[in-house]
């Protein structure tokens, strides 16, 4: 019996690794002799760094850098394939986590601190850096990232920008003859988690702008600003990306990596599914579990147990796939014929979050012991 266990993490409450090793004990107590492959998931999103590392025995460094109020701060990333290979996540550096409700501000913040990651992996020897982009504070087009590492964005009197969306109003000239020269070649890979473009009404300002403190008024001052800042891009670097999706993830910053590196966007489990060899790993299972904190419909576009689900179905399209969720929502029955032949949850009654988090670990080994029971009898 071989049995694949790859799920994502529990947010809040447990990593990936720690959710496969629970699902690992559950399955132990009936099928004590399996063979376990565990396999910590992630799909750009939250727990990327750790996931990858930990599926790949990489190493977290964690750095000095400028939080996106431009004040210093620590923030970590992942090195994985003996340090060719970077993982970071956005958020680290330049996350909606470092506002509040009196500091949330989105004409100043500013994605410097993701440059000063993507600097300092590229200074450990990176040649690849996966980059997942979301959960930010800023709407700067990524213009702080692309200062880090070396562009000069100048207004009419030729003085450097300050930080944030507003001054991007003030661009006039991009000069990106100073930019890190590693960068060349360097390839940036863009896990986003939202396909938004980068202005209008389904741009970064107008829909996510409000969750980081921008009223009416700004919303309308931040999208003319990035819609100058694309224009200015589109004349000075030849690159033409308002409307691409994805563009709009992170306040814009994937619209300033796509402008500034030589960078794609791709799907984030994808990405993770590729660098941990998950379908080398699945040949031969019996069963492969997977999951994350909350399973619905919306699973469907692009989260983990669905790249995993793929991934093992298109090995052997035999194997069992199971996912296992902390809270499970609407219309899961659109997953199955995605390739989960069923879905769990672990919380055993109706209770308190914080309890339900608090007894994660013995909630999954409660249910992956009652799924292998069934396995065993079928
Ligand atoms: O950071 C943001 O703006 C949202 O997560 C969308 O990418």
């Amino acid at each position: 019996m071989k049995i694949v266990l790859a799920p994502d993490s529990y947010k809040n409450s447990l990593t990936a690794k720690q959710v496969a090793a629970s699902i690992k004990k559950g399955f132990q107590k009936v099928y004590p002799n399996a063979e376990y492959v565990s396999f910590p998931m992630a799909d750009g999103g939250e727990g990327t760094v750790q996931s990858l590392v930990d599926a790949k025995n990489g190493q977290i460094i964690t750095e000095k850098v400028v939080n996106p109020l431009g004040n210093p701060t620590e923030a970590q990333y992942g090195l994985i394939d003996d340090g060719s290979v970077a993982v970071i996540e956005m958020a680290q550096a330049s996350g909606i986590q470092y506002i509040n409700q009196f500091t949330q501000n989105p004409y100043i913040t500013t994605t410097f601190g993701t440059g000063e990651l993507i600097k300092s992996a590229i200074k450990h020897g990176a040649k690849t850096v996966i980059i997942g982009i979301g959960g930010s504070a800023t709407n700067d087009g990524g213009a702080g990232m692309a200062q880090a590492l070396g562009a000069h964005l100048l207004d009419e009197k030729g003085d450097e920008l300050q930080y944030g969306g507003a001054m991007l109003k003030k661009l006039d000239k991009v000069d990106i003859s100073e930019m890190l020269p590693e960068l060349s070649d360097t390839e940036i890979i863009i896990a986003s988690d939202v396909t938004n473009p980068l202005t209008g009404p389904n741009g970064a300002s107008h829909v996510f702008g409000p969750q980081k403190g921008a009223n009416e008024e700004m919303v309308e001052f931040l999208d003319e600003a990035l819609s100058h800042y694309a224009d200015v891009l589109k004349r000075d670097l030849g690159k033409d990306l308002e409307n691409v999706p994805g563009a709009g993830a992170a306040g814009g910053l994937g619209a300033g990596l796509l402008a500034f590196t030589n960078s794609q966007m791709r799907s984030g489990v994808d990405i993770v599914v590729n660098y941990t060899g998950l379908k080398e790993k699945v040949k031969g299972a019996d069963v492969v579990i997977t999951g994350e904190g909350q399973i619905d419909f919306q699973t469907k576009f692009g989260k983990t147990p669905i790249g995993v689900a793929k991934a093992a179905k298109a090995v052997d399209p035999d194997t069992t796939v199971i996912a296992i969720a902390g809270s499970v929502g609407e219309k899961i029955s659109e997953l199955y014929p995605l390739g989960i032949d069923a879905i769990f949850t672990c919380v055993p009654g109706i209770e308190e979050l914080s309890k339900a988090i608090q007894d994660t670990d013995k909630n999954l080994q409660q249910v992956s012991e009652n799924i292998a029971r069934l396995i065993k009898k079928v």
